[in-house]
């Protein structure tokens, strides 16, 4: 299923990165300035030049919406670089080391779950190594250093992946709510949508099979709404029995749709009649009684230039070739 929602959730770290190379780049002049003028640590105000300019150049692109998944890992690694450098030549005394503790979090936005638990677990070995082997080392207790490191930035560690595993779990039932029909469970009109912007465009190969039921307000005016919402849920089960159920689609109301992508316009036909006649030869058992229903079809293949729209109406108006020539029937 094609993801509307992805979009959202696929810009949090475009937009993360943007701002958060912009940061980076003003931190990076802050410290380059004290660094060079009042600390006299020239090498360390090299490095901080060095990351000042590659986040403003990340930035500016990111500026443009242009966004480059190199630019994510190359400013996160220079970012961890420049702390793991701080830490190293200026001891903890600098503070630098305190950083690492954002890095967890940006790892996760930035790279998702996987990604980000592996660069955390590289970067938590790193740092203890600094900290065994930082200048600092004999003015204290380094083994009692790491281990109140390791513990405070475990911490941050777990609350990062439960915040994330919990982010991607309300992501995709949000998702899900979004691109399912609440009723009878197949795609919705938004997931067509979305459907129809992904799919290779490819002309002459593409079909839409815009089924109808016929007379279905008959059943709501004779059975009742209940019944009638039944019969829906039963003719898209058997519907979904017969096409992969990620072709199905609900239009809403009683109008569901089968997308075809690489077919013949005789198998797409051959698959509507199937679908017709499946219908037509099935009895709906409902408060004790058999309904029979009947279905109409029509099929539009996706032509040069249409848009989602074009493409519709054509099916439509098929549809409705199939309804003014009695029902029951596909239209191609
Ligand atoms: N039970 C139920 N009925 C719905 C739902 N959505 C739309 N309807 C009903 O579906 C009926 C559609 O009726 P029409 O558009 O007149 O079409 P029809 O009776 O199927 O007639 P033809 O399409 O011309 O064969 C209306 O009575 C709507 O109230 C739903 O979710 N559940």
């Amino acid at each position: 299923m094609n993801s509307l929602l992805s979009v959202p959730a696929s810009d949090l770290p475009k937009t993360l990165h943007k701002w958060l190379s912009g940061l980076v780049c003003g931190l990076h002049c802050f410290y380059f300035v004290l660094n060079m003028i009042f600390m006299q640590q020239m090498n360390l105000g090299a490095v901080q030049l060095l990351v000042a300019c590659c986040s403003f150049y990340f930035f500016w692109v990111a500026l443009k919406n242009r966004h480059y998944a190199w630019h994510r890992y190359m400013l996160m690694l220079l970012l961890t670089c420049n702390i793991l450098a701080s830490a190293l030549i200026m001891g903890l005394k600098a503070g630098s080391i305190f950083w690492s503790f954002a890095l967890p979090l940006w790892y996760y936005l930035l790279f998702g779950m996987k990604q980000g638990a592996v660069f955390t677990a590289i970067v938590a070995i790193l740092f203890m190594v600094v900290l065994l082997v930082n200048p600092d080392a004999e003015m204290i207790r380094p083994y009692r250093t790491v281990l109140n490191f390791v513990l405070a930035y475990l911490s941050i560690w777990l609350v990062c992946h439960m915040y994330e595993i919990q982010r991607k779990k309300s992501h995709d039932i949000l998702q899900r709510m979004a691109l399912q029909d609440g009723l009878t469970g197949v795609q919705n009109r938004h997931a067509l949508k979305a459907d129809f912007n992904r799919i290779n465009k490819q002309i002459g190969s593409t079909f839409m099979l815009l089924i109808d039921i016929d007379h279905f307000k008959r059943i709501n005016d004779t059975f009742g709404h209940d019944v009638g919402d039944n019969v829906l849920i039963e003719v898209s089960n058997l519907i979904r029995n017969h096409v992969p159920s990620n072709n199905i689609y609900r239009l809403g109301g009683e109008e569901f749709v089968v997308l075809m992508e690489n077919s013949h316009k005789d198998d797409a036909y051959r698959c509507a009649e199937s679908v017709r006649a499946l219908i037509e030869n099935y009895s709906f058992y409902q408060k004790e009684t058999n309904i029979d229903l009947t279905i109409s079809i029509g099929i539009a293949p996706l032509s040069v230039g249409q848009d989602f729209t074009d493409f519709l109406r054509a099916a439509d108006e098929k549809l409705y070739q199939a309804k003014n020539e009695g029902r029951n029937l596909v239209c191609k």
